[in-house]
């Protein structure tokens, strides 16, 4: 009773002060307490220096990727966030990998994206039209351009701004014009920059004929009148078959990081060639150096190489001519090839190549943050194209999450891939309804030293597995990767039974004889015994980022993400090698005890949502 007359008496310390009710302070007397004061600094959450607020970095709304050299957008791209745009992710956010892209420029692109139906709505050459349906996309029906090729292509076509960038003559200002092709996995990026490119070389072509046959013609009258006048003189004797003036110097030229990429893009590109005629060739470290040379100099000339750029920058250094006549460069796979372990020689040959430039194209599935400072920094007016599903994974992948120490795996992480591998295994064989060819899975490791590991435990259980890592030979490597690419082998669409579906339930389905499980558990480093059974029609690389970039696994419908990812650019990423084109997958995430199952949540909600990642 006496405390509490006391503080009656005496107001508590934490007493609200009496004017809490008060509106805030007009800006008037805001400025009247910023004025310098020995005390001016306190209270304060924002450094007043020199009369300039400086405002804390993370309270200034990151530009969307779209926004910047982007006319695709009209708004204000410093404006602040609106609900729709607020973060949902927060483990993701940490993360932080990817840059953002606000939901209201999506849209804007989709709206604009609407309007393009078909092929023929773009200014293509007549010959490079029909090479998409007759070649390019051959036996497939209600052909219509992906998202991508709807806003790339007719872009790229456009000679808006040509002639006054040509008229600029600031030497510190590139003279070409520069695109960022950002759209996601397997959605036709190829296409997307082949078709305007090759279009571009045969319009080339075409006027450099027409001015031949004018030089020639030209010559001829001359050399007519010169008889005339002198009909004993003695021409020079002339070469029976002189080198084409493409010879070794390429009008265009693809970069790629790897030679399987190579090998992948350069088919296509040859592909095309048989109804649009010009000259390409794909060199990669799988070729023998006479073969190279073979193709680069043959005589009668080349028009596109598709090549990785560590071989084009030795090659160049040799022979400076080989990049003097480049009008096109495209930069496939950016992420890769502009991170910091390609960005010297990939940035090395855009430097040489500038001086008969006209196009540069950089394409990618995904615009990591050090991308977009790198573009910033060095070509702040490119043009971004990017798709309105960036950084998304299609709704058609499901993700499931298996927790490797829950019974009956106790932690150990082998044991729960090899029994997800027999369990989709073994439901495709059990589905008696539909053909299926062989299945081809993919798992992905974080480090490569465990991809061999991962792939001996595979076969000890009768699994068919290979590895793929930067230790494997390049051609090996491409041998490896043809059983995975090829669309031939995709799978039938599952139709599952009743039976099948609980089969499907991974907990409760362990195909190995519990004797075996015991044996593994309680020696897990034991070397791999043989296999009692084998697990027919299933195929499985094991692999790292190595098979997770540009590689078109058309015929990919199972990823099992053995690590859980670093970074949400590696869960685009491997999760793109399936769903492409529309297709089916599924993927299934392995998690341990020390693993972000909060990442792994949130990558699952955004699938199921169709949002993009972070
Ligand atoms: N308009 C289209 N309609 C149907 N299929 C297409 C179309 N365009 C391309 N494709 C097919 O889609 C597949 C994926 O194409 P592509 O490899 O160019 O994708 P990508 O966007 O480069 O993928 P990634 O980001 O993984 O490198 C290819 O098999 C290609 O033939």
């Amino acid at each position: 009773m006496a405390t509490m007359q006391r503080e009656r008496r005496k107001p508590s310390r934490m007493s609200l002060s009496r004017d809490v009710a008060r509106l805030p302070r007009s800006s008037e007397a805001f400025r009247e307490r910023a004025r310098p004061s020995p005390f001016a600094g306190m209270n304060q959450t924002e450094a007043r220096l020199g009369g300039r607020v400086m405002v804390k970095p993370r309270d200034v709304p990151r530009p969307a990727v779209g926004a910047r050299g982007a006319p695709e957008s009209t708004e204000n791209p410093r404006r602040a966030k609106t609900k729709d745009e607020k973060p949902l992710f927060h483990a993701l956010k940490m993360q932080a990998t990817l840059t953002p892209l606000a939901y209201s420029q999506r849209m804007a692109v989709k709206e604009k994206l609407a309007l393009i139906t078909s092929f023929e709505q773009f200014n293509l050459l007549p010959d490079v039209q029909n090479a998409v349906y007759t070649h390019a996309l051959e036996g497939m029906t209600d052909v219509v351009p992906t998202p991508a090729q709807k806003l790339a292509i007719p872009a790229l076509l456009s000679r808006k701004g040509e002639h006054e960038r040509r008229k600029t003559k600031d030497g510190d200002r590139p003279q070409y014009s520069q695109f960022l092709i950002a759209a996601e996995t397997g959605s036709g990026k190829t296409l997307a920059y082949l078709l305007p490119v090759v279009d571009a070389i045969k319009r080339q072509e075409i006027i450099e004929k027409a001015e031949e046959e004018a030089r020639k013609a030209g010559e001829d009258k001359e050399k007519a009148e010169n008889q005339k006048k002198n009909i004993f003189a003695l021409d020079p004797p002339e070469l029976s078959n002189p080198p084409h003036s493409t010879m070794a110097r390429p009008r265009a030229i693809i970069l790629l990081p790897s030679s399987e990429l190579v090998t992948q893009v350069g088919g296509v590109v040859k592909l095309l060639s048989h109804t649009i005629k010009y000259r390409s060739a794909p060199i990669s470290a799988i070729h023998t150096p006479n073969r190279i040379r073979n193709r680069l100099y043959d005589p009668k000339g080349i028009d596109i190489i598709v090549s990785t750029p560590h071989l084009i920058s030795s090659i160049a250094e040799k022979d400076p001519n080989i990049l003097s006549r480049v009008t096109h460069l495209v930069i496939d796979e950016a992420d890769s090839l502009l991170d910091r372990s390609f960005a010297p020689t990939t940035s090395a040959i855009i430097d040489r190549v500038a001086p008969s430039l006209k196009q540069l194209i950089l394409c990618s599935a995904t615009i990591p943050r050090s991308l977009d400072s790198f573009l910033d920094k060095r070509f702040p007016t490119i043009k971004r194209l990017v798709t309105p599903k960036l950084h998304s994974i299609s709704r058609r992948v499901q993700l499931g999450v298996v927790d490797i120490e829950k019974d009956p795996y106790r932690g150990n992480r082998n044991l729960a891939c090899a029994d997800v591998i027999w369990t989709i295994g073994k439901a495709v064989h059990d589905d008696t309804e539909s053909t299926h060819t062989v299945k081809s899975m993919l798992v992905f490791v974080n480090e490569r030293e465990k991809a061999v590991e991962v792939t001996q435990y595979l076969a000890s259980k009768g699994i068919d597995a290979v590895a793929l890592t930067r230790d494997t030979t390049e051609q090996r490597q491409a041998e490896v990767l043809s059983a995975f690419t090829s669309a031939s082998r995709i799978e039938g669409e599952e139709k599952p039974s009743a039976t099948d579906r609980s089969k499907r339930n991974f907990r409760d389905f362990i195909p190995f004889d519990q004797n075996s499980i015991i044996t593994t558990l309680s020696s897990p480093n034991a070397a791999p015994s043989r296999p009692t059974r084998h697990l027919p029609n299933t195929k499985v690389l094991v692999t790292t980022d190595l098979g997770s970039r540009g590689i078109d696994t058309l015929a990919v419908r199972h990823v099992i993400l053995y690590d859980v990812p670093h970074t949400t650019i590696d869960f685009v990423h491997r999760l793109g090698r399936m769903g492409r084109m529309g297709r089916r997958g599924r993927g299934i995430v392995l998690t341990g005890k020390h693993d972000r199952k909060d990442v792994v949540a949130e990558v699952k909600n955004a699938m199921f949502k169709g949002q993009a990642l972070i």
